[in-house]
């Protein structure tokens, strides 16, 4: 075994990946999209799988939920797997007024109530970014594709069940979106000198509590999948 949790040989995981936080959406997506997908990673059923996408290798694996999960996983496809670009395609709760159920958020940048910076020991507070490439990229797949979709501050927070109720504060932050891996992605992909972007699609609105139903989060959030390949796949440093 390669790593504690992943099974692949060096060369079996592309240079190039999306990320859900579902390993079911990884495999749907591998079959869906993917030419020719090859299962490599069945380690505690974290499903990653490596084909190609319009002829380039494309690899799509599950993070699992949480900071502490996408941050082992990512930190050993960036340093064990020489991944370049990780794209991470999420579900999001819609906190700004304008976010509506099933839009698209590029997170151009990450807020977040983590800790996990505090380990690079930093004389101050660390503002996790998104790649600019890659949300050049899919911002303009996004225009063309004619997609509802917004750029912005996404808030990656460590709790679902907020017992604080702060979600009305970061929208008064004009944060647009709340999930929960992209800050400590962003931070391990500068720290790795590699690429990054969360792209999720808005599966329900916490200060309202409309929402998608699971199904639904798993497989039908087409337009991100197809969206977040394009980017992956278009040159960019
Ligand atoms: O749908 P995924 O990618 O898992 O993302 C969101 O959904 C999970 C919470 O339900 C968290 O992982 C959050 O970030
Ligand atoms: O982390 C998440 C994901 C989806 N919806 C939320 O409210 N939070």
């Amino acid at each position: 075994m390669a790593t504690p949790h992943n099974q692949a040989n060096p060369g079996e995981i592309a240079p190039r990946m999306l990320m859900p936080g579902d390993p079911l959406r990884a495999q749907f997506i591998a079959e869906q999209y993917l030419e020719h997908p090859v299962c490599y990673n069945r380690v505690r059923n974290m499903l990653g799988f490596t084909g190609t996408y319009k002829g380039v290798p494309v690899s799509v694996q599950g993070s699992g939920m949480g900071m502490p999960s996408i941050g082992i996983y990512s930190y050993e496809l960036f340093h064990t797997y020489n991944v370049q670009k990780i794209i991470r395609v999420g579900t999001a709760g819609g906190i700004a007024p304008q976010v509506q159920l099933r839009d698209i958020v590029l997170g151009q940048g990450a807020c977040t109530n983590s800790s996990y910076a505090s380990q690079y020991g930093l004389p101050g507070t660390y503002a996790p970014i998104g790649d600019f490439a890659l949300l050049e990229a899919a911002a303009a797949h996004a225009r063309q594709l004619n997609l509802h979709w917004h750029v912005g501050n996404l808030l990656s927070s460590d709790t679902f069940y907020d017992d604080s109720n702060s979600t009305a504060q970061w929208q008064k932050m004009n944060v647009l979106a709340v999930e929960m891996e992209a800050a400590a992605l962003y931070m391990n992909a500068a720290r790795a000198g590699k690429q990054a972007l969360c792209i999720a699609t808005v599966s329900d609105l916490p200060l309202t509590g409309a929402s998608t139903s699971a199904q639904e989060r798993q497989e039908s959030f087409t337009a991100m999948m197809e969206l977040a390949l394009e980017a992956i796949i278009t040159e960019g440093d």
